[in-house]
């Protein structure tokens, strides 16, 4: 790890009402957007790259980034003071601390948004100077083009032959549930254009967090913690059905869903994994007796809206650390079901289902699940997505409901939908 550069923050109010994605340059641009509001950025000021480690359930890297971030000691001039604003970083990790990737990065340029207004930050190692791209216009979101698909390590057969094996384990007592993921690669003709993913999915997918760093890019609907100033707040998600074509039939789905008692215990998992993680670190924990429905644009879930204090001392990373991977990305029990992730699905996660977000010098942050979503490489996307797998579970259901979770990412890449 480089020792950290001296830093000159600088935050001012930007009397500015267009789009946060206008501001945003194609090259290896950052965002973070919820609902019109959020924080995009560009520019490298800093970063650290956390390794790969051995050690099974390791924190390591979300600890070294902890330390790295609070030992940057810039100089602020922050007009603004909300969250986001003065010294920041966007950050991605990835699922399995035996994968590469997980990152920190101090954009040079961000401007965030938020119900007060508007700011821009500038982040350099010189006092009082604004970097020359802030003034460049910059050349519009490109189309994808045609695209050329193929399966990743797994079909859709033989993934369905893994999630079969591990009803049966399951069934077996070797563990509660397990989420199976697997992965497709879209082919473009060129380099595609994160902003024209985001751009889709901040229209298509309003109440989702529609992110993007270091290419991994996404709408999660999963918050996993929002921290401002004590307050935590997080969304669990665990349990999804498909929407209706007609309004009759969608509420039906809904219906059944909310009654379903393999999709209610599989939510379950997810919220007792959260109360347990969070206890040495909250002082409260107020979690709904019964989900409610969230409904998006390609299926409905089970979710529960949690509360929480965070107890005086504990950083917003800490928390990050204790949470991943919850019972919706993972499973029950977590250990046996990451090593039962590492056998059956064939595949490194990456950063797919791994912490992304924001964090400011005041532990203020937001920090969503990594899902439905594609880690972009030049012209190439791979997708990853994934279902909570418990004893009721079947196959062919699973299949399908993977197939509405790529539908995220798949319409997103396509031009003219
Ligand atoms: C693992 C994913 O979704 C999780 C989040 C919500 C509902 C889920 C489910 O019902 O299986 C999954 O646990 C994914 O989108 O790849």
């Amino acid at each position: 790890m480089n020792a950290p550069p001296q830093l000159f923050v600088r935050s001012v109010p930007l009397p500015d009402d267009r789009d946060l994605l206008a501001h945003l340059p194609d090259d290896a641009p950052l965002a973070w957007l919820h609902g019109g509001s959020g924080l995009v950025a560009w520019g490298e000021a800093a970063r650290v790259v956390l390794p790969a480690r051995t050690e099974p359930g390791d924190v390591q890297r979300f600890t070294a980034a902890a330390r790295w971030f609070a030992g940057l000691e810039p100089q602020v001039d922050d007009q603004v003071r909300r969250p986001g604003s003065g010294l920041m970083a966007f950050g991605s990790f990835a699922f399995d601390p035996r994968s590469d990737g997980s990152t920190l990065v101090v954009p040079r340029v961000a401007v965030g948004r938020d119900r007060s207004g508007t700011w821009l930050t500038t982040i350099g190692d010189q006092p009082g100077r604004h970097p020359a791209e802030l003034l460049a216009p910059h050349a519009p979101p490109r189309p994808v083009g045609p695209l050329r698909w193929t399966d990743g390590a797994r079909t859709a057969e033989d993934w369905g032959t893994q999630v079969a094996t591990a009803v049966r384990r399951i069934r077996g007592g070797a563990y509660d549930k397990v989420v199976l993921a697997r992965d497709r690669y879209a082919e473009a003709e060129s380099p595609i254009d994160p902003r024209t993913l985001l751009a889709r999915l901040a229209a298509d997918y309003p109440t989702c967090y529609a992110f993007t760093v270091d290419g991994l890019t996404g709408a999660t609907p999963e918050l996993l913690i929002r921290r401002e100033g004590e307050d935590l707040t997080s969304l669990v998600l665990a349990g999804t059905a498909p929407r209706g074509g007609t309004e009759v039939e969608d509420r039906r789905l809904g219906q059944d869903l909310a009654e379903s008692a393999k999709n209610a215990e599989e939510h379950r998992y997810a919220v007792d994994s959260l109360r347990d993680r969070l206890a040495p670190l909250c002082t409260a924990f107020d979690a709904p007796d019964r989900p409610e429905l969230l409904r998006l644009a390609n299926v409905q879930h089970l979710a529960s809206p949690v509360r929480a204090t965070l107890r005086p001392g504990a950083s917003t990373l800490d928390v990050v650390a204790a949470m991943h991977p919850t019972a919706a990305v993972g499973g029950t029990p977590t250990e046996a079901a990451v090593e039962a992730i590492r056998g059956l699905e064939g595949m490194d996660r990456g950063r797919y289902a791994g912490p992304v977000g924001w964090i400011d010098a005041d532990g203020n942050g937001e920090w969503g699940i990594a899902l439905r979503c594609a880690q972009l490489d030049g012209p190439r996307a791979r997708l990853i997505a994934g279902c909570g797998i418990v004893a009721g579970s079947r196959p062919e259901e699973e299949i399908t409901e993977a197939d509405a979770k790529f539908e995220v990412m798949r319409a997103a890449l396509t031009d003219g939908e």
